[in-house]
């Protein structure tokens, strides 16, 4: 029994908890804690009588208390403090409320709002869970990650952030900290790996923000970015511990820089069990909704022009992703157009990173174009010329579809695929309201906030989610259940094959994708191909034997655990 108090056992669905803790020990404790849900004879043992107002109430009273606490908070932001506070003082009920209310507060727990709490952190801080690791002390990586007082045989996925690209509003600091807890979120209640499963990391290594290096309330490391050789070995370091000291952990890497994101998943994806959700997650997300997009306009994925708007770690990771599924199936890689903050990438265009040349455009090609100017194309200039029939917005600059460019591509396009995908809200390239109204409800669209639905004439259009949230659950379970030793990117497609295959685009206004009311079948779903995949590739630790009955089995569902209340001294002398 660890410091804490209790033990859980945390290898099935119906997980037992061993308490040796008393008093106001279990009150404190928000594993333990089940508040006035504690029957009269548990808080006998317990010594809670005195410590609880007297009436026993069922989860089902608490999750209606705490849901009318939660609608009058009088803000996203407040809503999202006061989720925070719930999970840190009891967890089963913080993710009964949750899963019960799971689209309404997901925009409170996950994109939007998240990415408020995160440039607010050091304002509103009020306590956050996870494990926050300072460059400056690498020696203290282990211990600190021990501290975190979980059995390392039983974590299966750490999510760590640098948080220098989090969302698309850029280098955050320590307040990243709340995207990794975001993503465990998901993974809890949409997957249902046990919150008790999992360790949240925060890498501080500084921050380029002036904001807040200059804020008196910053509770980060207050010095630039620390970059190349040291930044390197701080990353190796903590690689090597968490492969040493977690066995069956799989790495999540989550907002990080465009450069690092590409090259440390570069370094240790064929050697350790990691996944990038920025470039994976998302490519796998986008890919889903291509096919079921694709699908609508009757014309091979081979056939159409994809313009990437914001050649970065997702819109790369997208372009590579549908490049290697046409190239799997003996297509010629696509008709690609790829954007940075500096126009159309062209091979003569400067700074220009390993991973855009495959998407840089010959310069004769472009020779050919009306241009004002041949060094710096503009969105409109590559749309009339190129003529991409799908657009995909991953630049974090809102608005940047417009009307005109919008209409131009309905006028050569009969059912244009638009994919507005960054995040939050505001940076939207565009709203699928507008969207509609420019393509005459033609527009094909996935975007990465979430927005309402939109009614023109009897045609009610919901509005596919492509997030990352359709994947990452599933594959982190999937991996966990067959210990994979590597995370293929054959897995990765198997992922989105999957999500895909739970589509029906046919009816008018369906969505591209699944909507995230569908969270749990969806991640089940996707956990099975992983699974079935790794398995089929030799990379499955532990075999599968029933695929269903061991994803079922594992998906942990937010209920009070089987109490076993251990004697202590405290009993027998009282
Ligand atoms: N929907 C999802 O699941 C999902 C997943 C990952 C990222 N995103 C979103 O995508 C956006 C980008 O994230 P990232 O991690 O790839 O960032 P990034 O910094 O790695 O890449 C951004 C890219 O956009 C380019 N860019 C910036 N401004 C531009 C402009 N005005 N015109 C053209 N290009 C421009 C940059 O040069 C860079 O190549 C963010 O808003 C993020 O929230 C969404
Ligand atoms: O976090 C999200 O909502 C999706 C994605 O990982 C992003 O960085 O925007
Ligand atoms: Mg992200």
């Amino acid at each position: 029994m660890g410091q804490l108090g209790f033990t859980l056992d945390t290898t099935s669905r119906e997980a037992t908890l061993r308490l040796n803790a008393r008093g106001r020990m279990v009150l404190v404790n928000p594993v333990a804690n089940r508040g006035t849900a504690f029957t009269e004879d548990e808080r006998e043992r317990l010594h809670l009588t005195g410590l609880l107002p007297g009436r026993v109430t069922t989860i089902e009273e608490q999750v209606q208390r705490t849901y009318g606490q939660f609608s009058r908070s009088p803000s996203p932001l407040s809503k999202f403090i006061y989720l925070s506070q719930l999970r840190e003082r009891n967890e089963v009920l913080y993710y009964r409320l949750l899963s019960e209310h799971l689209e309404e507060m997901l925009p409170i727990v996950y994109t939007p709002t998240i990415g408020e709490a995160i440039e607010r952190f050091s304002h509103e801080y009020v306590g956050a869970r996870g494990v926050f690791l300072s460059v400056n002390h690498p020696d203290r990586i282990e211990s600190s990650l021990r501290d975190f007082e979980l059995e390392p045989e039983s974590v299966d996925l750490i999510v760590v952030t640098d948080a220098e690209g989090i969302l698309g509003i850029g280098d955050q600091g320590i307040g990243g900290i709340q995207i990794a807890n975001g993503k465990l979120g998901l993974y809890t209640a949409a997957a249902g790996i046990h919150p008790q499963r999992a360790i949240p990391v925060m890498l501080d290594v500084g921050t380029d923000n002036l904001g807040l290096l200059h804020s008196d309330r910053y509770l980060g490391e207050r010095h630039a970015r620390v970059r190349g050789r040291q930044y390197d070995d701080f990353i190796e370091r903590f690689v090597r511990v968490v492969s040493e000291v977690f066995p069956n952990a799989m790495i999540h890497w989550e907002d990080f820089g465009v450069d690092n994101a590409h090259r440390i998943l570069k370094r240790y994806s064929g050697e350790v069990c990691t996944f990038n959700d920025d470039i994976q997650g998302t490519a796998a997300v986008v890919l889903a909704a291509a096919i079921a997009a694709v699908r609508l306009t009757g014309m091979p994925l081979a056939r159409h022009r994809v313009l990437i708007y914001g050649a970065g770690t997702a819109g790369i990771g997208i372009a590579d992703m549908m490049r290697g599924a046409l190239e799997s199936r003996g297509h010629d890689p696509g008709q690609f157009y790829a954007f940075n903050r500096n126009g159309l990438i062209i091979e003569d265009s400067p700074e220009l990173r390993d991973f855009q040349r495959p998407y840089a455009r010959p310069r004769a090609e472009i020779d050919g174009w009306e241009v004002a100017n041949p060094s710096k194309v503009t969105l409109m200039e590559a749309i009339r010329h190129a003529r991409p029939t799908i657009l995909i917005g991953t630049s974090a600059s809102g608005g940047a579809f417009s009307e005109e460019i919008v209409r131009e591509m309905a006028s050569y396009c009969e059912r244009p695929i638009i994919m507005p995908l960054s995040n939050p809200t505001d940076r939207s390239e565009a709203r699928p309201a507008d969207l509609l109204e420019w393509t005459s409800g033609k527009a094909l669209i996935a975007t990465g906030s979430p927005f309402a639905s939109v009614r023109r004439g009897d045609v009610h259009h919901a509005i596919a989610q492509a997030n990352n949230a359709l994947i990452f659950p599933g594959l982190g379970l999937g991996v966990s259940i067959t210990r994979a030793r590597l995370v293929s990117e054959e897995m990765i497609y198997a992922a989105a094959r999957a999500l895909a295959g739970l589509v029906n685009e046919h009816r008018p206004g369906a969505p591209l994708l699944p909507t995230m009311s569908d969270l749990r079948l969806v991640a089940a779903t996707v956990a099975r191909a992983v699974a079935e995949t790794a398995e089929a590739q030799g990379l499955a630790r532990r075999p599968l034997t029933n695929p269903t009955h061991d994803i079922y089995e594992r998906m942990w569902k937010p209920e009070y655990p089987q109490l076993d209340i251990c004697e202590t001294r405290k009993d027998t002398q009282s």
